[in-house]
């Protein structure tokens, strides 16, 4: 049987996470600080739980720089439960009921019905998440509301792998129509990734970085939102993370009421998905799996402790992650006629590194897999939909672990 230190995981999410935190954690499962009960048995309104809290909040704020301030211009951070699939749909109640209750304040009650057919939520579609995330908004609010400003499939022969730039995106021409402008940062099944920066200066900006969250700095005064899964850099799964401005939280916006949604036939969200109310009980409304929001904490700690003292303090860790990415992809372009990188140069993911061996031969990528597991390198299937082989580069990956994977495919290589 292996131990930890004999094989590397380079799995998709859950992924894998420092081993002194993995340490760490399995003494306070047993003792959580000298109390004799374990950090899973404690309640999530004690002292130690509020504590957690918020170490892991000030570490958050410290790695994005997110504004904190009670007034429009703040971050609130909230941790909700329900996964990344989960904030497709809180995203849309809560900017839908933001949006129409803005509306009300401008043209009040009699003309909200009319106004409310303009509404329009742009979908930027580069890989199968944002797809998920813009269906989900279409079975909410209806398809006549949801406007699929880019899909990247129709520049690439039906295919993601491509992020076509600005000038291509036909977003919604009058701004104040838009309740919210989605995108997903890192695609993890197609392997593509945004340009860093990019998108911004859309309205009601709403990034997805599940996927590539606290990988390199972001500018989170351009969004209205950020979430993320924990699963990949963060944590462990159960928990997602949302960076939402105070913009679209009371007192600084007034949602409309459920009577008034009701009656315009939009859907009133299930309340442990309602933004302001998450908001207003400090993420504590119902049972938060504290140990992982500990473990979240721990993991953000490393990076604060590691980085710079100055913005960006996640520099460290971009630097970490580049490095990590390149030295894939450029053993994997030296070798053209053994491997083919899946997506366009411009739009290669630094966390996910899809490629084909072979053209896909698919007894060609059968001995390539079982090499690397023989080699104790695990997790380098592609997803199921989409196939050939895929490796996730993810924070804690660490870089011996990506120097044996490109000796390995060096070896496959040559070996061909
Ligand atoms: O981005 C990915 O890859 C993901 O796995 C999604 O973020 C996962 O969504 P959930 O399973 O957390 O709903
Ligand atoms: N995030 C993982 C799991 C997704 C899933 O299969 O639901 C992936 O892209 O492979």
């Amino acid at each position: 049987m292996p131990t930890r230190d004999q094989v590397h995981y380079f799995g998709a999410g859950p992924a894998p996470l420092p081993t002194p935190v993995l340490e760490e954690a399995s003494k306070v499962i047993l003792n959580y600080n000298d109390s004799g009960i374990g950090i899973t048995e404690i309640s999530h309104r004690s002292a130690d739980a509020n504590a957690i809290l918020a170490q892991t909040k000030n570490a958050l704020r410290q790695l994005l720089d997110i504004p904190e301030s009670d007034g429009p211009d703040g971050y609130e951070i909230l941790f909700l439960q329900g996964g990344g699939s989960g904030e497709f749909s809180a995203i849309v109640y809560n900017l839908v009921a933001a949006w129409v209750g803005a509306k009300v304040k401008e043209v009040g009650d009699d003309r909200i019905a009319e106004e409310l057919r303009k509404m329009r939520l742009d979908y930027l579609v580069t890989g199968s998440w944002s797809l998920k995330a813009s269906q989900e908004a279409a079975r909410l609010v209806g398809s006549e509301h949801v406007n699929v400003a880019l899909d990247s499939r129709k520049f690439r022969e039906g295919k993601f792998g491509a992020i076509p730039d600005k000038s291509n995106w036909k977003i919604s021409a009058s701004r104040e129509d838009v309740a919210l402008t989605y995108y997903c940062d890192n695609e993890t099944v197609d392997g593509v990734e945004f340009p860093a920066g990019s998108p911004s200066d859309l309205p009601n900006l709403v990034g997805d970085m599940s996927s590539n969250f606290l990988s390199r700095k972001v500018d989170v005064r351009k969004h209205a939102a950020i979430f993320g899964g924990a699963q990949k850099n963060v944590g462990t799964t159960g928990i997602t993370i949302a960076i939402i401005s105070n913009r679209f939280l009371p007192p600084n916006a007034e949602y409309a009421k459920p009577d008034l949604l009701r009656k315009l036939g939009l859907g009133v969200a299930p309340v442990v998905l309602d933004y302001p109310t998450i908001a207003k009980n400090n993420s504590l409304y119902n049972t938060l799996p504290i140990f992982d929001v500990w473990i979240a904490g721990q993991v953000m700690q490393r990076l604060v402790d590691r980085g710079p003292q100055q913005q960006p303090r996640i520099a460290t860790q971009e630097a970490e992650s580049d490095k990590k990415a390149n030295l894939l992809y450029s053993v994997l372009d030296a070798s053209p006629d053994i491997y083919r990188v899946v997506p366009e140069k411009e739009a290669r993911s630094r966390m996910n590194i899809c490629f084909r061996v072979k053209g896909g031969d698919d007894a060609a990528e059968k001995a390539f897999v079982k090499g690397a597991e023989a080699k104790g390198l695990l997790g380098i299937k592609g997803h199921r939909s989409v196939g050939g082989m895929r490796i996730s580069n993810y924070n804690a990956v660490p870089v011996v672990a990506v120097e044996k994977l490109v000796s390995y495919l060096q070896d496959f290589a040559k070996s061909q």
